[in-house]
């Protein structure tokens, strides 16, 4: 009997073990093939130009992360290979990833081709926990289909419903710095947190309605929009270096680190703050339709309308309740407040650094503002139509945006086989795309590229007149839906800034002349490292 019982139990342990064996040496020699021999032996784009002092497994993955910058080694290769479509480099595991990286290829790829190409997965382990998969995340017909109900929201006509909010928010700024600054009319103030507070607050009322109080009262750190933002996008490091191993290998849920368990907190925050704004509008917006009366956010106070409010509008209006759904609307909340509120702070806090090292043109900017306001009396503020006419301040900001686009790079990666500018890229092969390769390229903008220089825009010549030159939104079908919102949202608050007071260097910012400030790597944003500050004087003083 116990002879029967143990050749009955023996074949299927042996056959679990062989199977199990099969299992791990098809799996190693399969990964022994893709790391080691087909990036270097086998693959199509082995011979495309690139670095080669590659890292047998780590490529050029590590090497990234330790730079003093997040861009500087992509803008490295692109010196280095300017005529190339694309750079090719490898990454984590000698994954090929390819640098786009002229004019052309950029065109092929978000214009030509851009429904061939998709955003990989590792984009939304990137940044997708933060923003939600929305519209940013959406592909094909689906993406067509919301885009189209989106842009409604962002007509000149809706965006007119909007820009009320950019100027009354401004205007609290500076009273709040007029009452925080010290006898002799100054207040030192680190831009990155400031400019990233106003922004939050900017988006609270843009976006949702919502006064999110960034500048005043108790934050509870648990629950504030603002609490886990600042725990997302600024994180202590080893949460950052758990953030950037995520995107290459999703480990997110098996690391039981405070470091970690922080970072799922702050965005589950996130999410249970929209769902409730989320589900509240639809209520209270339900309920003045029934009454008759128009609807307004009770943190708008009258002053404009927001996109939340717009939207359900747009569900009921449109019927969208299939395309809009609550889920939906919660989503495209959390991609409109993340897309658009960390992307003008760090802009904002550029510009705080420009203006604070180049007093020629702030004393330009500040003239041509002068000048406008001199047609208005008694605090009476011109409309976003007139300051969107001022030449210099527009070429400022467009300059600001060309030489720092806040984002460091977007990925991504085509559905099928295909070849872009003579060049064979297999379905799948990641495409990297770095905003400062592409806005800094000498060829396209002569040997001063990395000047800051606003007169440039005056008057664009060749290929800078393109569209793909500066990518700062982006181009083609996937361009930034926000692009013309950002811009209003960044003029009326330089306006106001400009007209209250003079931004002065720190005495650290001034020792560095017109030097960049080192910059935070690992990170999403171009950012100054650990902040930038700068002095803030009434001009009265
Ligand atoms: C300076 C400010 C901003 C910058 C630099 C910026 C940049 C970008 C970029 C580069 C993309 C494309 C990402 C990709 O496809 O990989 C994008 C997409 C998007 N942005 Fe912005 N953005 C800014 C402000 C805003 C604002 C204020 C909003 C909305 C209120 C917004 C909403 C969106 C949306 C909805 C998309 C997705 C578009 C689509 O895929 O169809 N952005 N933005």
């Amino acid at each position: 009997d116990k002879f029967i019982f143990q050749s009955d139990e023996l074949p299927i342990v042996d056959i679990l073990r062989y199977f199990a064996l099969c299992f791990f040496v098809q799996y190693g020699a399969f990964k022994f093939y893709r790391i080691v021999i087909y990036p270097h032996f086998v693959s199509p784009m082995r011979h495309l130009p690139g670095p080669k002092d590659n890292h047998p497994f780590f490529g050029q993955f590590l090497k990234i992360f330790l730079q003093p910058s997040p861009i500087g080694l992509h803008l490295k290769w692109h010196h280095t290979w300017p005529d190339a479509p694309f750079v090719r480099y490898l990454g984590l595991g000698n994954e090929e990833t390819l640098l786009i990286n002229t004019l052309e290829a950029h065109r092929e790829v978000l214009q030509t081709h851009c429904y061939s190409f998709v955003k990989p997965e590792v984009l939304y382990r990137f940044v997708g926990e933060i923003s939600g998969r929305g519209l940013l995340f959406i592909e094909g017909d689906q993406h067509k289909r919301l885009r189209r109900a989106m842009s409604a929201l962002f007509t000149p006509r809706a965006l007119a419903r909007i820009a009320p909010i950019f100027l009354h928010s401004a205007e609290e700024l500076t009273a709040y710095f007029h009452r925080n600054v010290d006898g002799q009319g100054r207040i030192v103030i680190d831009s990155v947190d400031m400019f990233s507070k106003v922004a939050l607050d900017i988006a609270g009322k843009t976006v949702m309605g919502i006064n999110m109080n960034n500048f005043g009262g108790e934050e509870d750190p648990e629950k504030s929009f603002r609490a886990s933002y600042r725990r997302l996008l600024q994180p202590p490091l080893l949460s950052a270096i758990i953030s950037f191993i995520n995107t290459a290998v999703p480990v997110r849920k098996f690391i039981p680190l405070e470091a970690n368990l922080g970072f799922i907190r702050a965005t589950k925050n996130l999410w249970k703050l929209t769902r409730k704004e989320v589900d509240q509008r639809i209520v209270d917006y339900d309920r003045a339709i029934e009454q008759g009366k128009p609807f307004q956010s009770a943190g708008l106070e009258g002053i404009g309308m927001d996109l939340l409010t717009m939207m359900v509008e747009e569900r009921n209006k449109e019927k969208l309740q299939d395309l809009l759904t609550e889920h939906e609307l919660v989503e495209q909340s959390l991609t409109f407040l993340a897309g658009g509120h960390e992307t003008a702070a760090t802009t904002l806090s550029w510009s705080a650094y420009i203006l604070a090292t180049r007093p020629h043109m702030q004393d330009k900017l500040r003239a041509e503002i002068l000048h406008l306001m001199s047609k208005y009396q008694g605090g009476e503020r011109p409309g976003t139509a007139e300051i969107d006419k001022l030449q210099y301040l527009d070429n400022f900001i467009k300059e600001c945006l060309r030489r720092f686009p806040p984002i460091v790079n977007t990925f991504r990666e085509p559905i099928e086989d295909i070849t872009i500018c003579n060049t064979f890229i297999p379905k799948g092969t990641l495409l990297y795309l770095s905003f400062s390769v592409a806005n800094r390229s000498k060829d396209v903008w002569g040997p001063d590229a990395d000047e800051f220089r606003p007169e440039r825009w005056e008057n664009l010549k060749g290929e800078a007149a393109s569209p793909y030159a500066v990518e700062t939104f982006l181009n083609g079908p996937r361009m930034c839906l926000g692009r013309v919102f950002a811009m209003m949202e960044l003029k009326a608050v330089l306006m106001e800034l400009l007209l209250s007071f003079r931004i002065l260097p720190t005495p650290e910012l001034a020792a560095l002349g017109e030097e960049i400030p080192p910059l935070e790597n690992p990170s999403i944003t171009v950012t100054p490292k650990g902040g930038l500050k700068v002095v803030l004087e009434r001009l009265d003083q």
